[in-house]
């Protein structure tokens, strides 16, 4: 009998897809390039097991990110699905599944913990306990300088690997722990100290569940109830959800925690296939132990033969694109689009005339598509590789008229810091008719409290009451803005550690002079924001961040010339945002954000030697690129400073080295 093939929308199918979406095997794998159709396959996938009789709540589909979620209901959705199949369908990122079978078995009550801000009193907890162990053999290891506080991000870091990788779980170390078997295993003494501290603190006072979980905590979790075998006795076994079949995207992205979970649940349901999808140079969460060999030969040793089936041609872009993601990456990459992608690569004097030029051809694409009045413009990204690079281009985005919405971070109106400078403005001139809105005068005095000092982000319970409370009165206050300076004076600025109040002070006195050219000059060295900063948010990253956030806001004063005209357009670009469009709205988006995405249009500001590759040359950084530039279909751009282009550009062949010039730099 010959089976009934679902046919989808809009695309034909190629061979090679058919063999993917007709497979009768246990177990598929593909690893294919960025655009080979990897998502639409799966999607294909899906809809042939529906055609087949499966119910849409018996097919599961996981990914590693949120945005990855959004991507494959598209790609569903396109091919034709209904979407109220897709609505029934279980489409969920590895940690949000492992999350939603944990409140199964444990009956809920966890805390999800979004922020490491969120986590930090629990590690400064955890060093405080494993320093103070009486049966602790090697106290002298444990001295931390300050309280350690600047440890707290290195240590959540070390966190993820440990619990990425299972490394303690799987292997338990036989003896007790000592600086020498910790070298051993890798890692430094104190860190595995405190590591068990705060595990402690996080399963205690509970007997069915921990206290609190952060990012990656479920998936590690149930990974552990898995390893311990204690979901063995269950019946029926709490992975066992009558599945047809289960794909994986993103595959690239698994490490040793979730391949354990899903090894498991492959084998809890008797009737299940599975397909998985994945391309090692898109590993961008390495740090989290992602290990693309979860695709290759580990798959084969922890559950078992899995067919192998290629996607060889990209159909999102053309041949020179495929070309220079192929030199990139360092791998043979063919196109079978029917259309040329063109590839711009432009040099700018300095980042402001680079902002300019994306405005300016970005409001005239938009005014010629207008013209035209043919539906829907063209869809358009710039992706940028860290968020301070975005105030320079909103402020000409804002100026421009053109309409965008930002992902991956938030826009640099609202962003903390600037509302922190933004509110200690309104305050110096005793004027807080510029924000006209209660929800903005809320997240200002939010901004003023977190960096005196006097916030309280806490999920813990004991601080639960007071949180509630401080809510409470500063939405009160926020509701008027008559009431916003003497609160600002008596509850903020008072309450504040002596060194903070000094220099918010001395940063008022410096906005009330309304001299532009002391602003400029002085402004960041008497906010000093690098240690305001530091005594309050957790990441470096996040960090030096915002201290670029203020020097390039600083920087907007160039333009404006006075300090009144500078405050003034920004409390006019934040009501004119508020007022922006969604529909046909321009995407400014991290590179991470826009993994698993596709654009008409892609715009890549600031290739630079020492801006793109964070850090220094890595593998990371260079998938980066490479997972910006793929998220192209018809136009691609790569922006870069004349004098110090990213040594990738060189790489890509995309720029071609001068005879005799020195080797490029990152
Ligand atoms: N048979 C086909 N004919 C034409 N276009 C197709 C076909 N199959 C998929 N496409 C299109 O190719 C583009 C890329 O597909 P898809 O997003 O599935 O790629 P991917 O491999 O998942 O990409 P990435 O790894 O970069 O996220 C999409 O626009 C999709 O609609």
């Amino acid at each position: 009998m010959t089976e009934e093939i679902f046919v989808p929308a809009g695309i034909a199918p190629s061979a090679e897809q058919l063999a993917v979406q007709l497979a009768r095997v246990p177990y598929g794998l593909v690893e294919a390039n960025a655009g080979a159709a990897k998502t639409t396959t799966l999607a294909l996938r899906i809809a042939q097991a529906l055609q087949r009789g499966a119910a849409p709540e018996r097919i599961l589909a996981l990914t590693y990110t949120d945005t990855a979620v959004l991507a494959l209901r598209e790609a569903l959705l396109r091919i034709g699905l209904a979407s109220s199949t897709v609505a029934r369908l279980r489409i969920l990122s590895f940690d949000d599944f492992s999350a939603q079978r944990l409140a199964e078995i444990e009956g809920g009550g966890v805390t999800r913990c979004r922020t490491p801000e969120q986590i930090k009193p629990y590690v400064l907890r955890a060093i405080e306990r494993a320093q103070t162990l009486p049966e602790e053999r090697y106290p002298d290891e444990l001295l931390i300088p300050g309280g350690g506080e600047g440890m707290v991000e290195g240590l959540l870091n070390r966190f993820a690997v440990l619990k990425g990788t299972l490394r303690l779980v799987l292997d338990p170390p036989e003896q007790r722990m000592s600086p020498a078997l910790a070298d051993e295993l890798g890692h430094d003494y104190a860190s595995l100290r405190v590591y068990s501290a705060f595990e402690f603190i996080r399963r205690g006072g509970h007997p069915d569940h921990p206290a609190f979980r952060a990012a990656g905590d479920a998936t590690y979790d149930l990974a552990r109830l898995i390893v311990d075998d204690e979901l063995a006795g269950s019946e029926p076994h709490p992975l066992d959800l009558g599945l047809n079949l289960v794909v994986l995207d993103e595959m690239h992205d698994t490490n040793r925690a979730m391949f354990t979970v899903l090894a498991c649940l492959l084998a809890s349901n008797r009737r299940v296939a599975f397909l998985g999808v994945g391309d090692r140079d898109q590993v961008i969460h390495s740090a989290a132990g992602a290990d693309a060999d979860f695709m290759g030969a580990a798959f084969e040793r922890g559950i078992g033969r899995a067919a192998r089936f290629p996607l060889t041609a990209s159909f999102r872009f053309g041949a020179e694109l495929a070309d220079a993601a192929g030199r990139l990456a360092a791998k043979p990459y063919r196109s079978g689009a029917a259309w040329p992608t063109e590839i711009q690569v432009l040099p700018f004097a300095d980042a402001a005339t680079m902002s300019r030029h994306v405005a300016r051809s970005l409001q005239e694409l938009r005014a010629t598509e207008r013209a035209a009045k043919a539906g829907p413009g063209a869809s358009i990204a710039v992706l940028i590789r860290q968020a301070h690079q975005s105030i320079p281009l909103e402020d000409q985005l804002l100026r421009a008229g053109v309409h965008y919405r930002t992902a991956g971070f938030t826009s640099y109106l609202q962003r903390r810091e600037v509302l922190l400078v933004r509110g200690l403005h309104a305050y110096a001139q005793n004027d807080f008719s510029g924000f006209d809105a209660a929800p903005t005068r809320l997240a200002v005095l939010q901004a003023l409290m977190l960096f005196a000092g006097s916030y309280i982000d806490s999920q813990e319970l004991r601080l639960a009451d007071r949180v509630e409370e401080q809510e409470r009165v500063m939405r009160e206050v926020a509701a008027d803005p008559a009431a916003m300076p003497l609160f600002i004076q008596n509850h903020i600025l008072r309450n504040a550690d002596a060194e903070v109040r000094r220099r918010l002070l001395d940063a008022i006195a410096l906005l009330r002079s309304d001299d532009a050219q002391a602003f400029a000059r002085r402004f960041v060295a008497v906010l000093q924001p690098h240690q305001l900063a530091a005594r309050v948010l957790v990441c470096r990253e996040d960090i030096d961040q915002l201290e670029q956030n203020l020097a390039q806001l600083v920087g907007l004063i160039e333009g404006e010339g006075t300090l009144e005209a500078l405050f003034r357009v920004m409390h006019e670009q934040a009501t004119r945002q508020r007022q922006m469009e969604g529909r046909n709205a321009v995407v400014l988006a991290s590179i991470e954000a826009a993994k698993g995405l596709e654009f008409d249009h892609v715009i890549l500001p600031g290739l630079n030697q020492g801006d793109f590759a964070v850090g220094g040359h890595s593998t990371e950084n260079r998938n980066l690129l490479y997972v910006g530039m793929t998220r192209a279909r018809r136009h691609l751009s790569l922006l870069f400073d004349a004098q110090r282009p990213s040594r990738y550009l060189f790489e890509s062949g995309l720029l071609a080295p001068l005879d005799g010039a020195p080797a490029p730099g990152l």
